[in-house]
């Protein structure tokens, strides 16, 4: 079975090989670099969830895998409060496109103003944390719950919705 992976950040990928490996036999993985088709820090669930949607379509596009993921992370208001939000998708070969949400962490405001001004939250929290890269590893998730839950985990969750959506699906046909 062929996997395409829309995006080669680490702490998506490893969700994804980590729970597909979990649960399927012989997976052969393909990862790339996809368009999300949206800004480059969604601004609502409907846009977070848009770009997991058109990452899963454009891997799909390139690959005509099996099972197509995109993952995408974003940030929304809540009464005045701003949370990241994460939305995956799941597209299959008969064009169906499954989708699944996972937390909602609120961001600190010294955070969420600089994203206000129009900041990425990748590079604002590698400033804010005096490190590289955090959006490969514990990700703000990690820094904002004293590394209790890392970004890699918080995409597992989501993957394995994705996955147990298509294991009804398939279970119902
Ligand atoms: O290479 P891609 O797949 O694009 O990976 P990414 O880390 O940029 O992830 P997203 O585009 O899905 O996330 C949108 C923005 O939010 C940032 N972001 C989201 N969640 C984050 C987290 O937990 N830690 C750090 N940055 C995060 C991310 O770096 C982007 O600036
Ligand atoms: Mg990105």
């Amino acid at each position: 079975m062929l996997v395409s992976i829309g995006t080669k950040n680490k702490a998506k990928t490893e969700a994804i090989t980590n729970i597909v490996g979990n649960y399927l036999e012989s997976i052969e993985y393909i990862q790339l670099d996809v368009p999300s088709n949206v800004s480059e820090q969604p601004f609502s669930d409907e846009e977070t969830r848009q770009g997991a949607i058109n990452r899963a379509e454009n891997a799909f596009e390139k690959t005509s895998a099996d099972l197509n993921f995109g993952l995408e992370g974003g940030v929304r208001m809540i009464d005045g409060n701003m949370y990241c939000c994460n939305w995956g998708a799941l597209k299959l070969k008969d064009g169906t496109v499954l989708t699944a949400a996972g937390a909602l962490f609120l961001l600190p405001e010294e955070v969420a103003k600089e994203i206000r001004a129009g900041k990425e939250l990748g590079p604002v929290m590698d400033v804010y944390t005096n490190e590289k890269g955090i959006r490969h590893n514990k990700g703000a998730v990690g820094v904002f719950t004293a590394n209790l839950v890392n970004r890699t985990e918080m995409f597992e969750h989501i993957v394995k919705l994705l996955i147990g959506q298509y294991f009804f699906k398939i279970g119902q046909q």
